[in-house]
């Protein structure tokens, strides 16, 4: 049995998800549907998510909402009408819709979750409506009944491991499609709580495992992964096969693609992920595989670079001396709930990287306040202009001269690194850099070991 994904990018529209109809019924293997909410049509146009996030956000400012309840139901209506659904069968859709303002919520957060968590809701009832009225044997499972538990904050929960007691109950008859809406889970109390943003991935590798696929088949709009992100490099290479543990880090540092913590699941039960095209399903795209499936054909398999990042940098002579200095250092920024990204330091240096969605102007005065006076550091900087390029291979582990090759091509460019990390991941080196520089440099080493 395979579990399939499909992105807001494949069923924006009707005609695209007819195409992604098409699909799963040109396989009797694809029998678990995770569907996310329609996506962007055209560029320019509004994820159904983003105006749940608005609805939400109107609810909580008591405005009134007749428009934008128009504008999320018109989305569905469009699909529906596309294939003959009547606006009396779709009346449903609508109800809940507006229900989602009448109902009481534990708090504003849990409000926001149960809102954005109704794109993918809506989408996959809309979807086993439409397979119900071409007779195909279908049913809308929803993660209340299936028994997917989540924890954590209601907007970037994580999967409970009761879950995978609850899914291995579920029966699934032979001939039968079902459609199990993304992107969120139902918390121990009884509440909807999401994951974060893009987190329909990590649903379909939740019932991959908890369902014991062969295969994770994540249909998107671009024929697999890229070696770089094509809104870097023009036309960059399709990767046809990578590890886990390739894409985790891929993923992680910018390759918007597939969910960095969808590969956890993915992983624990040791289930291969396919991600392919659903304007172009006879593209074989990228296979991500176990480590012991995997022969490295190039020393690079892709090249990315993330620019929400800043940094703290303290200097103090014989820091590596003073016991407890990091730990001190930690425990201002675990007052403060901030967590760090990366520390590299030398003997009388460290950097800490943060990502800024963990910060605000406040915060870092507060942190950079309470360091200078524990601390009592020679020189303390705050670069709020920091950007990571990282650079993932398997095939890195076994090739002389990588690392020159890179810098050497960088500083040809005249950029030079700020920080450089390799050695804590065997298959990745990382590059510090002023955030006007990721893309050129993204570019010149696509360009280095792949043209
Ligand atoms: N390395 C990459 N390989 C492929 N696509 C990438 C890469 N980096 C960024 N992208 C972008 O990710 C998009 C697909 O992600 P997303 O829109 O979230 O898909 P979906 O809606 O199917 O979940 C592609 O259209 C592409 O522009
Ligand atoms: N709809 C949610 C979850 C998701 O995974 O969407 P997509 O498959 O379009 O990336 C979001 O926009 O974040």
């Amino acid at each position: 049995m395979k579990v399939v994904k499909f992105g807001g990018s494949s069923l924006a529209s009707g005609s695209s998800v007819e195409q992604a109809l098409n699909i799963i019924l040109s396989d009797p293997q694809r029998q678990v549907i995770v569907v996310s909410a329609p996506g962007k049509r055209e560029s320019g146009d509004i994820k159904v998510t983003d105006l749940l996030i608005k609805y939400a956000n109107e609810v909580l400012n008591k405005q009134d909402t007749t428009e934008i309840v128009k504008q999320i139901f018109a989305r569905y209506q469009e699909i529906g009408h596309y294939f003959g659904l009547s606006d009396q069968k779709l009346q449903v859709i609508k109800d809940i819709l507006v229900a989602l303002s009448e109902q009481t919520y534990p708090n504003s957060d849990y409000l926001m979750a149960a809102f954005k968590a109704h794109g993918e809701r809506l989408n996959a009832r809309l979807i086993a409506l439409i397979l119900q009225h071409k007779n195909i044997k279908s049913r809308f499972l929803d993660p209340t009944e299936a028994g997917l538990i989540v924890t954590g904050e209601p907007n970037d929960a994580w999967v409970n491991p009761e879950s995978y007691l609850n899914l291995d109950q579920v029966k699934i008859a032979k001939d039968e499609r079902i459609i199990f809406p993304g992107f969120f889970g139902i918390t121990p109390s009884g509440h909807i709580a999401t994951f974060s943003r893009g987190g329909s991935d990590i649903t379909g590798a939740i019932l991959a495992r908890g369902f014991h696929a062969n295969l994770y088949e994540n249909f998107t709009d671009v024929n697999g992964i890229f070696a770089a992100n094509p809104n870097i490099v023009d036309q960059p290479e399709s990767i046809k096969k990578m590890t886990y543990r390739e894409m985790r880090e891929l993923s992680y540092a910018g390759f918007s693609v597939f969910h960095d913590e969808a590969l956890i699941p993915a992983i624990q039960g040791q289930i291969p992920i396919n991600v392919k095209n659903t304007h172009e399903p006879e593209n074989p795209g990228t296979m991500i595989v176990p480590e012991k499936d995997f022969e490295p054909d190039n020393t690079i398999t892709g090249v990315t670079s993330q620019k929400h990042f800043s940094a703290l940098y303290l200097h103090k002579y014989l820091l590596n001396k003073e016991a407890g200095f990091t730990l001190r250092i930690l425990q201002i920024l675990y007052n403060h709930n901030v967590p760090y990204e990366h520390m590299p330091s030398g003997i009388d240096d460290i950097t800490i990287i943060f990502n800024n969605d963990f910060l605000n102007d406040q915060l870092i005065d507060q942190i950079c306040n309470e360091i200078q006076a524990t601390i009592n550091p020679d020189q303390l900087e705050w670069i709020d202009d920091y950007a990571i390029i990282m650079i993932v291979g398997e095939g890195m582990k076994k090739t002389h001269g990588v690392s020159r090759q890179i810098l050497d091509s960088l500083d040809e460019q005249g950029i030079s690194p700020r920080m450089i990390n390799q050695g804590a991941s065997q298959i990745s080196m990382m590059i510090g850099t002023k955030k006007e520089k990721a893309d050129e440099a993204v570019k010149i080493i696509y360009q280095q070991f792949f043209n």
